[in-house]
């Protein structure tokens, strides 16, 4: 029956008018009861945080949907303290002991479980699988991210650092004489660097200057979408008119098959392709048996690999770039460290910007970076287990969801001096004496345990590479466009960042 007809017949109309009118009070009524129930006999009622954020999902949702979790997250562990309750049913840490409870391995070999709401098993890849199945495939990959592999894959890279580079001095000396948007750049870089890596061919990003099908784009529209289906699992009716929205806006559903369907055939192209090359496939291959990975899961994670193993890497070279411009003493610092230990270009290599002690102030740069412009700044929840935890020494019950939020942790007063201000020198042995308080531990970009970060030593590898290179090579001076480029700016997981204008000329010394 038609829409129209149903409303035709009057008895069908009254039957779903009345069921309506009564849905909407006992609906209230019952948001009201659990909202009670929520900040007067829940087990978390004692945890401290505003009686909304107690009370409703909503408040979380919103400030997720915003892009604005991190600082107001922020605002509530300065007020409330280490432990905020963000929602009926959440618990935020700002404290290095969290970051060992929630992310760390239990003396029984045991582990949180990531939380089901955030992280979707519906597809099968490294980052989402359980931990037993977690074990058996990070054992496989981890062949190919070990140093000794990645020192061999060396000539890739390099590849890749020379051809920024190269592209970046043509810019110099072309229509717009060096002005050009860094941000863009590194991860035109990464994302060649991390596509080659895994599958074998160039995906020619720096050439064409363009990240092929929307891989970069479709990531935020993803993540995005991800925070509207977590809405819409939440509160059912908005669900339903999100849900409808969707279907009148089929394009990014579109985008995103596009992008899977890509990527397949490329992952597929690879594996069929009998290579000596020692890209990760390789690796991976060589080491796969009958107790390896299933079809599935490769594919999966190799797409998990396109997309965390560039955006990223080049997040954090954004934003030390950015710092180091608006503090100029130590761009001069950096700069002259990099040239006197590097008299010729070809000097640079990824064996000698490892080798330890050369690059001191890089790494504590590399660190002050991390503290102030994390890359992941938001909360990577898991989920409390049947018997409950102790997390910073107290008791949480089970089915609670937790996580340290980085930005609330590095910018806090309770673990860093100054926590607004950017200063490497912090990170040094000598340090001045108003930052020997600091608790360096708390800083974890990559996080820590049995999940944290499996490409942590590639990332190392291209930050000091790339970022020697342009200390190396170039003069940098910030667009007054992007003067405020951190002023404002919004998280949905990662930085949605917008474009970072700078002005580069050839080395004058
Ligand atoms: C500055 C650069 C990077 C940062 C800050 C970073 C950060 C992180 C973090 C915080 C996680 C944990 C995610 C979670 O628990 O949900 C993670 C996991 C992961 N990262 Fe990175 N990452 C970086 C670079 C890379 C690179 C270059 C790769 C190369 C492919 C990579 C591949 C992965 C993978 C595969 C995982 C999942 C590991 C697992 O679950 O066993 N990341 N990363």
């Amino acid at each position: 029956m038609a829409v129209a007809e149903w409303f035709a017949v009057p008895s069908l109309w009254l039957l779903t008018k009345s069921l309506f009118i009564g849905f909407i009070p006992l609906y209230f009524i019952t948001v009201i009861c659990n909202a009670l129930y929520n900040v007067f006999l829940h087990p978390l009622r004692k945890y401290p945080g505003p009686t909304l954020r107690a009370a409703f999902q909503l408040p979380d949702m919103l400030s997720l949907l915003r892009g604005t979790a991190y600082k107001d997250t922020k605002a509530l562990h300065d007020k409330y303290g280490s432990v905020v309750r963000l929602a009926p049913n959440t618990l935020s840490y700002n404290s290095s002991q969290a970051w060992k409870d929630i992310y760390g391995l239990k003396p029984d070999r045991s582990e949180l479980d990531k939380h089901p709401a955030y992280y979707k098993r519906s597809s099968r890849n490294l980052l989402v699988v359980n931990q037993a199945d977690h074990t058996r495939m990070r054992k496989l990959i981890a062949h190919a991210f070990s140093d000794t592999a990645l020192l061999e894959q060396s000539p890739i890279l390099t590849k890749y650092f020379d051809l920024l580079v190269e592209r970046l001095k043509q810019q110099i000396d072309g229509p717009e004489k060096g002005r050009l948007n860094i941000a863009a750049w590194f991860n035109f870089t990464t994302f060649d660097i991390i596509g080659d890596m895994t599958l074998g061919e160039p995906f020619g990003a720096l050439k064409t200057e363009t990240i092929l099908h929307g891989c970069g784009a479709n990531v935020f529209s993803a993540i995005k979408f991800l925070g509207v289906i977590r809405f819409a699992e939440t509160y059912l009716i908005v669900g339903l008119l999100l849900l409808l929205l969707q279907k009148s806006m089929p394009s990014l559903a579109k985008k995103r098959a596009a992008h899977l369907e890509y990527t397949k055939k490329m992952i597929d192209a690879r594996l069929a392709r009998e290579t000596d090359r020692n890209d990760f496939m390789t690796y991976i291959l060589r080491h796969n048996d009958e107790r390896g990975m299933s079809y599935q899961e490769l594919v999966g994670t190799c797409r998990v690999f396109l997309v965390a193993g560039s955006e990223t890497t080049a997040t954090l070279l954004s934003g030390a770039i950015f710092y180091l411009l608006q503090n100029p003493s130590c761009m001069d610092k950096l700069k002259r460290e990099v040239r006197e230990a590097f008299p010729t270009a070809n000097d640079i290599t990824m064996r000698s910007v490892t080798s330890s002690g050369r690059l001191s102030y890089m790494e504590a740069v590399l660190q002050e970076s991390f503290r102030c412009y994390p890359p992941v700044p938001s909360t990577l929840p898991r989920i409390t287990g049947s018997g409950g935890a102790i997390i910073d020494g107290k008791f949480v019950p089970p089915g609670t969801s937790v996580g340290v939020n980085q930005w609330s942790a590095y910018r806090s007063s309770s673990n860093f001096a100054s926590p607004n201000t950017f200063d490497p020198g912090r990170w040094l042995p000598d340090a001045p004496g108003k930052y020997r308080g600091d608790n360096k531990a708390v800083l974890q970009p990559f996080t820590l345990g049995p999940r944290q970060c499996i490409g942590k030593g590639l990332a190392y590898f291209e930050l000091r590479s790339i970022l020697s290179r342009m200390m190396w090579h170039f003069e940098i001076e910030l667009d007054t466009d992007s003067r405020g480029w951190l002023d404002n700016p919004r998280e949905f997981a990662l930085w949605d960042k917008p474009p970072l204008w700078v002005r580069l000329r050839h080395r004058t010394d």
